[in-house]
């Protein structure tokens, strides 16, 4: 194929059914190949993804070749996400509105331009518990990502948008085609000298600018700390370093900090269903989020299963069944404690307590960090300590094993064993603890898992 000729080293050779890929210069870091590879991988589609490093020159013969060859779909990124609509016999209508394309997916004729940045923004908010209807927000910056992430705000329901950026005349610009886009003034530039204009209150901060990539950078704009506290949560559109300046800030300030990775994660997610015509799952969703991390990062954790997760999501059931399917070593928590203490968890509940019997869960943990291949199930308290559950990510990686309060119940009601459910009202009482726990088993999980739809065996085939 030709256009193997513009691959990059190191993916001269390879040979799929299907070809994904992405056009940009430079393009060497991409991580993209991460994502897509293991998306493919985990679904079994014989697809591959190969950076392709073209110049402006060559952008329409590019994609003309491409689709001429076969090429199933493809990123385009810097600095070729506006030009690259002139190749094109389609482009969406929000792609259009933001003036950039990212994702060219086959349709008859050629290829039909998408901008999965914006929706893949919205969709990593959106999990960070982060909404836009409705918001207030700055925006730092005003140079590439700045118009998905206007668009976003405006297409979301934003209240106001303030574009904060040292050139004036480029926040303008986005903010006239927006509020033209909306009929009516939502956005509105402020140049940087001007920043005290804006009005005392709460605001969603998104840094779109690039400081805060390298080493050495400071905050965006020097404004001083009176300034970012006006931040109740604050977006990075900046991955690596995990922790800009600006991110490190708003910790400092104690709000919400979210970093860019979950937005490449999903805008890749939403290309690769646009690909191919499918609908990726949660468990899935979060393996290639934490091959991403593995990629950028290093991995960090050992080679053990962890699970977590409320009473009766099956954390022993399936942990025993694993263990024995991979050859792993099987220990749970509970029956640990249970032999180690000689009593049954009912009898140290009522003759210890309850903390007795969490120190002991801390104890438990602290040891296993010297294990390798085992499966470790968890006792349905055990993440909530916050130490407990950083110890669980270092000791291996960790499933949250879900069930709704419906089948846990049906799983549960007859048993003696767990103490806490030995109560009038299990039900309301189940329903009560998942609301508040589950936000912090899901903290404390890299991947997650339903229980309640499926056998053992296709249970088991999620986790691994
Ligand atoms: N995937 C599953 N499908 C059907 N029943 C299950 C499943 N997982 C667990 N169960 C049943 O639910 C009950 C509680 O499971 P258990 O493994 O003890 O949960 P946990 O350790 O998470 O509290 C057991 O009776 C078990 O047989
Ligand atoms: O959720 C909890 O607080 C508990 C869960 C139980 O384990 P399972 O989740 O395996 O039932 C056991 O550790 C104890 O009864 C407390
Ligand atoms: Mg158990």
């Amino acid at each position: 194929m030709e256009i193997m000729k513009y691959a990059i080293q190191g993916y001269e050779d390879v040979a799929a059914e299907h070809l994904l890929g992405i056009f940009g210069n430079p393009i060497k870091h991409t991580l993209s190949p991460v994502i897509h590879d293991t998306l493919s991988d985990a679904l079994g589609l014989s697809e591959r993804y190969v950076p392709f490093c073209v110049e402006d020159e060559d952008l329409s013969r590019c994609v003309k070749l491409a689709y001429d060859e076969g090429v199933l779909g493809l990123n385009i990124t810097v600095p070729h996400k506006q030009h690259v609509m002139e190749s094109l016999v389609d482009v969406d209508i929000a792609a259009k509105t933001i003036g950039a394309v990212n994702t060219l997916v086959r349709v008859e004729g050629g290829y039909k331009g998408y901008n999965t940045d914006m929706p893949g923004l919205a969709k990593a908010l959106e999990t960070e518990g982060i909404a836009l209807k409705d918001e207030t927000v700055i925006m730092l910056g005003a140079g590439g990502a700045a118009r998905a992430v206007a668009y976003m705000c405006v297409s979301y329901g934003a209240k106001q948008v303030y574009i904060v950026n040292r050139t004036y005349a480029h926040a303008q610009a986005i903010a006239d085609d927006m509020n033209a886009f909306a009929g009516k003034a939502v956005v509105q530039a402020v140049a940087s000298e001007d920043y005290k204009s804006i009005p005392d209150g709460k605001y969603l901060m998104i840094q779109c600018t690039s400081v805060g990539l390298h080493e050495g950078d400071g905050m965006p704009f020097d404004f001083g700390d009176v300034f970012y506290a006006i931040a109740k949560a604050g977006v990075d559109l900046i991955y690596n370093p995990a922790q800009t300046p600006f991110l490190k800030e708003m910790e400092k300030l104690g709000v919400p900090a979210v970093n860019g990775l979950k937005m490449l994660l999903y805008q890749g997610i939403l290309a690769y269903e646009l690909w191919n015509n499918l609908t990726v799952s949660e468990t899935l969703t979060d393996k290639v989020y934490l091959a991403l991390q593995d990629a950028i990062y290093g991995k960090k954790r050992g080679d053990n299963i962890v699970l977590i997760g409320y009473m009766g999501a099956g954390k022993t059931t399936v942990g025993k069944a694993l263990a024995k399917k991979l050859g792993y070593e099987f220990i749970d928590t509970d029956l640990y404690i249970e032999a180690q203490e000689e009593m049954t968890i009912p009898d140290i509940f009522e003759k210890k307590g309850e903390a007795y019997f969490r120190a002991l869960e801390t104890d438990v943990i602290r040891k296993l960090r010297e294990k390798t291949h085992c499966v470790i199930a968890t006792g349905g308290g055990l993440p909530l300590r916050k130490e407990n559950s950083d110890l669980l990510k270092e000791v291996g990686t960790v499933y949250y094993l879900m069930a709704d309060a419906d089948t846990t119940y049906a799983r549960v009601k007859h048993c003696t064993n767990r103490p806490l459910l030995q109560c009038d009202d299990p039900y309301t009482k189940i329903q009560a603890m998942m609301k508040e726990r589950g936000p912090v088993y899901a903290r404390a999980c890299h991947i997650r898992v339903r229980t309640d739809h499926g056998t053992l065996e296709e249970v088991m085939d999620e986790i691994k």
